[in-house]
């Protein structure tokens, strides 16, 4: 250990290259050079350690920081340019070190890898497993990958398998309520299921206090890209990584009330093409993603009206505006990142869900749309899927739905709303798009044949309204905002 410039630079002999590396690490990386060496510290915090291989990690990446005796453990997720991210575990010997120094070593690092970033050591966990998800390869991906990672930064599992549709409900619905995060290992479907859960929970807002973190292991994984961004939106490292760093964020969730029944919505509700193109490939599901391309490409080859008549309670209607609001949301969010703490809000007395704001006969100040639409989209997070940010400014907790009523209008005018911009957002600022943020909004079949999807599922062809509940769940986030980045107005809209 070299004392004579910092208490932040360690070397040790790899167990098993037998190279020595040393490692140091500053406010905000941990800095891993083997090869030739040594190199000052000053140099290190500068980025220019030494001539061996230099491998710069954020300490939000740092994992574990341990010893027995002189052999020193340090483990972090590393990420090569844009690759995937994965974990790795250094271990080796320290050559000379005095233990004090040592252990002071070992624990700043930890204290700035976790304490100084408001987060937690060493989480309760409860895991949800999904066998069935996607390509069924939820239980194999928790071996090898996620549970390595858990058990590295020393988090306590409590690990259940569905072993059914419902069973994740049920799971939720008697959660005992001291885990510090869920972690999701499927799709959007089991989000969906333990959201409602929650719900029907002896103390619903207490278990909504405790933050979701979804791994995308479903053949939908919304969710997991709203959170991490289209990069690492599908990184089941980067997922894992988000269960043991990521800092609880309020969202909103919506309620739906089909036949007086009340059903929690976190995603999306959608007629016509859109879900079509979604439950009306459900057999496809061998396909994989490339089912919804299918269902797009069938939908635009019927192009028919979806037989609906909307009506919303309008809070913004100007595109503009919205875009600003996003903007001001996510500059405030990162100034303000400090301030993130991966504390849970204290617990609640009060033991009911919010009340219904809107009847479903209420009729003042709803704004009635009457003309022939292709879909009617509403919802909360930016992406529905890997090819469509439908909602690029939603916001996670404004207490709004972000609602798309696209009008039936000729096919090559809709594919050049399409075309090309569904992944990134720009389909918001086509003017055949009518985008409108409500705090309700209701929607009656005018003929009984049709497809009605909600969050991915399934559901009755029957009218329904939506109203969003301000803040209502918790996700873990590495960001404080939807991970989705949209640029603004184009020039020629
Ligand atoms: N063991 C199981 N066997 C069969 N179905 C299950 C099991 N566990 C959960 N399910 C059901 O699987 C469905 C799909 O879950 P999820 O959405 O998370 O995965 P998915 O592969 O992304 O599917 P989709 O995107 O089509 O909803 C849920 O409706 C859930 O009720």
């Amino acid at each position: 250990m070299s004392d004579s410039s910092s208490r932040r630079e360690l070397r040790i002999r790899a167990a098993v290259s037998k190279k020595l590396t040393t490692l140091c690490y500053n406010d905000t990386e941990l800095s891993v050079t083997d090869g030739r060496f040594p190199f000052s510290s000053q140099k290190c915090a500068r980025n220019l350690c030494g001539t061996g291989r230099l491998v710069q990690v954020p300490l939000r990446q740092v994992l574990a920081a341990r010893r027995d005796g002189l052999i020193v453990e340090v483990a972090y997720i590393g990420r090569k340019k844009k690759e995937p991210m994965f974990l790795t575990t250094l271990v080796g010997t320290v050559e000379q070190a005095e233990e004090n120094v040592l252990d002071a070593w070992l624990e700043t690092l930890l204290h700035l890898a976790y304490e100084d970033m408001g987060v937690k050591r060493g989480r309760r966990v409860k895991v949800i497993i999904n066998p069935h998800s996607g390509t069924k390869k939820g239980v194999a991906t928790f071996n090898k990958t996620i549970e390595p990672i858990l058990r590295s930064a020393r988090c306590t599992l409590d690990v259940s398998h569905t072993t059914r549709g419902g069973h994740a409900y049920e799971i939720a619905k008697t959660l005992s309520l001291d885990y510090d995060a869920i972690v999701i290992v499927s799709g959007d479907g089991l989000v969906h299921e333990v959201l409602n859960g929650f719900a029907h929970h002896e103390q619903p807002l207490n278990a909504f206090r405790i933050p979701l973190a979804p791994i995308p292991t479903g053949s939908g994984n919304g969710l997991a890209i709203n959170l991490l961004g289209m990069a690492d939106g599908f990184d089941v490292c980067a997922a894992t990584l988000n269960v043991v760093k990521g800092l609880p964020m309020k969202v909103d969730v919506c309620s739906l009330t089909q036949n007086g029944k009340r059903t929690l919505s976190f995603m999306s509700q959608v007629v016509g093409l859109i879900a079509d193109l979604d439950i009306g490939t459900d057999h496809l599901r061998w396909m994989g993603e490339a089912r919804f391309t299918y269902g797009f490409l069938r939908g635009l080859i019927q192009f028919k009206a979806c037989p609906v008549q909307l009506s919303y309670k309008s809070v913004q209607v100007d595109k503009d505006d919205m875009y600003a609001i996003y903007q001001k949301r996510r500059t405030e969010t990162k100034a303000n990142e400090a301030t993130r703490k991966g504390l849970l809000e204290p617990a609640t007395d009060e033991t009911a869900l919010p009340p219904l704001k809107y009847s479903t006969t209420d009729e003042d100040g709803w704004t009635v749309v009457d003309k022939p639409l292709l879909y009617v989209l509403g919802g909360k997070g930016p992406y529905l899927g890997r090819d469509f940010m439908a909602f690029p400014v939603s916001l996670p907790d404004d207490g709004l739905i972000d609602l798309i009523a696209q009008e039936v209008s000729a096919r090559t005018e809709f594919l050049g709303a399409f075309g090309g911009d569904a992944a990134n957002g720009g389909t918001f600022w086509k003017s055949s798009v009518n985008y409108v943020k409500a705090s309700a909004y209701r929607v009656k079949p005018l003929s009984p044949k049709g497809a009605f999807a909600v969050d991915g599922e399934v559901f009755p062809f029957e009218e329904y309204q939506v109203e969003a509940h301000q803040g209502l769940a918790t996700l873990l986030s590495p960001y404080g905002y939807y991970a989705a980045e949209v640029a603004g107005r184009p020039t020629k809209a």
